[in-house]
């Protein structure tokens, strides 16, 4: 890494420089107008070799011209993205503030194709193997639980990346997944949610998961302990902890010391970052329900996307394209949000795991080198499954006050292609339709001819309106399988990656959540007696006070 700032880079003014000259001329209609092959100029197909992942990007709806996207292509070539890129394939310690390699892309490297030399080839395929051998004996019944039957519920018990990232994949590829094999996902320490997913469990057929990569996450440990003792509860004796308790997590002592045979523990690494590990043993869930083979599919369509980063030149390497795009608009344009518009339902907790992926990593006010930027850093990531958000919020992005850049995500073919495909063609009819509104949108002369008579009404008439010139990116997919899931989401990590770089902070340590979790852990200790309460604020005091005054009353 170069330690700059992004403000360091003489493309970074020139883009200043473009935007104040030239962004009330990046009109989308005039650009297309001018230009008959903007589409054929502003798409970039993506196909791995065995052809069965094909993606087209359509970015050719972007508020950018041909300078402009020269100039962001500049600002990669002076942040030095591709050194940055080889610098974390290479396993250097890029992680400067925990002093830590970044090696996801160990974890799928299938074939042991990339030479990384921190991560142990044999230990990660040894860990694949025992995921392996451990989800046949509990998809094939072999695995019994104390009182003899098979497992049939599987409870992962974590938070945030050891959570995230299993339930979005288990959810977007439920048609890979077992029926005979009901999952459940406990993260909030709020007693409701392991209460409520307990009441549908039966302890002589459930499977708890605890991932943790630091095993001492106070939400997943307390989770864990009161699973342990609702299981207890029914199987008396502690022995039967082992058929029905596993562990996830980089921290041997605390997984044993918690009672879970080290036998039944799988292993990942400190070089595995929590947002990035649903490669890793923390993939086990997903493993249990759509399989080994299935799994390895995923991993090979997330090696294939790990190519395309390292190997395509940088005007047609996808992460890369996406990253700039989005500084672009966040920077210049001052966007403060982005959001990812997946239209297909098996994608509907897309947005919610990349709202850690992208917002942990990137969501950095200082710089590698401990110096505050004085530009915006990472974007709020939000959006959900279409066409439920049309619904729901797009009123604002087409016609509220605010620029909201957006990625609209869609299968070609669907999984479900009911009443032949009705369905399918009208929510792809809408996936075409928006960006579209959202780019050319209807001017004035256009509602007052269709309003006639109504068209003196004024108000009635701009009420109309749709400005347009609201920027998206259009990525088609063929099909949501292992392999194009595992491929998507590698995109958008490695435009996460790219956009760190440029700014130049660190995308993969997240200090910013431990503050509240010292100050929760004090408060804890001050709970249960009034006269504790010191070292506050008079709002956290008086707030804390009135807590205990009601309760004691009750
Ligand atoms: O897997 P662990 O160690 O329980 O951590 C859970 C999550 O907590 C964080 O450390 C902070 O939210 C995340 O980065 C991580 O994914």
């Amino acid at each position: 890494m170069s330690g700059k700032l992004a403000t360091d880079y003489p493309s970074w003014a020139k883009l200043q420089e473009l935007y104040d000259t030239q962004h009330k001329s990046l009109v989308l209609k005039d650009l297309f107008a001018a230009d008959p092959e903007r589409f054929n100029k502003l798409s970039k197909s993506y196909d791995n070799a065995s052809k069965d992942v094909h993606i087209l990007a359509d970015l050719s709806k972007n508020l950018v011209n041909d300078e402009v996207v020269a100039t962001l292509l500049q600002l990669a070539k002076e942040a030095n993205v591709e050194k940055a890129r080889d610098e974390m394939f290479a396993g250097k310690h890029i992680n400067t503030s925990e002093d830590r390699a970044v090696l996801h892309v160990a974890l799928r490297n299938v074939g042991g194709e990339f030479k990384i030399p921190e991560a142990g080839a044999d230990e990660v395929q040894g860990v694949l193997d025992h995921m392996t051998e451990f989800s046949n004996k509990i998809r094939s019944g072999e695995w019994k639980g104390y009182t003899g039957k098979r497992i049939d519920t599987i409870v992962n018990i974590g938070i945030g990346g050891s959570d995230l990232g299993p339930m979005m994949v288990t959810e977007a590829l439920k048609p890979y997944g077992s029926k005979d094999l009901k999952m459940h996902f406990v993260s909030n320490v709020d007693g409701t949610h392991i209460a409520e997913v307990t009441s549908e469990c039966n302890a002589e057929t459930t499977l708890f998961i605890v991932a943790s990569k630091t095993f001492t996450t106070q939400e997943t440990i307390t989770n864990a302990e009161s699973a342990r003792e609702w299981f207890l509860k029914s199987a008396v004796d502690k022995a039967h902890i082992a058929k029905h308790f596993v562990a996830l997590s980089t921290n041997t002592p605390a997984v044993t010391s918690f009672g879970i045979d080290s036998a039944n523990m799988f292993k990942f690494w400190d070089w595995v970052g929590g947002r990035y590990s649903l490669w890793s043993a923390i993939g086990l869930s997903i493993m249990l329900y759509i399989g080994p083979e299935n799994f390895k599919d995923m991993l090979l369509g997330a090696h294939e996307m790990d190519k395309h980063f390292l190997e395509a030149p940088l005007e047609d390497n996808l992460p890369v394209l996406l990253a700039l795009l989005g500084v672009w608009y966040n920077d210049f344009y001052g966007a403060q949000t982005h959001a990812l518009l997946p239209y297909d339902q098996y994608m509907h907790k897309f947005a919610d795991y990349f709202q850690q992926g992208d917002m942990e990593s990137n969501g950095k006010f200082v710089s590698k080198d401990g110096r505050r930027v004085s530009y915006q850093t990472g974007p709020i990531i939000w959006g959900q499954s279409g066409t439920n958000g049309q619904h729901a919020f797009y009123q604002l992005i087409h016609q509220g006050t605010k620029l909201i850049p957006a990625d609209f995500l869609a299968p070609i073919e669907s999984q479900n292609p009911i009443r032949n495909n009705l369905h399918h063609e009208i929510l792809l009819s809408n996936f075409f339709a928006q960006p579209e509104a959202l780019a050319f949108g209807k001017d004035e002369a256009t509602v007052a001819q269709e309003l006639g008579e109504q068209k003196s009404n004024e108000a009635l008439l701009k009420s109309k309106v749709f400005e347009g010139n609201r920027p998206t990116n259009s990525i088609l997919f063929q099909k949501l399988t292992p392999k194009t899931l595992g491929s998507l989401i590698v995109l958008y990590e490695h435009k996460i990656f790219t956009q760190g770089c440029i700014w130049g902070i660190n995308s993969f340590d997240q200090m910013g959540v431990e503050l509240g979790k010292v100050l929760a852990k004090k408060i804890l200790g001050q709970l249960g007696d009034a006269s504790k309460v010191t070292g506050h604020d008079s709002s956290t005091t008086g707030l804390i006070k009135h807590f205990q005054a009601r309760r004691a009353a009750l």
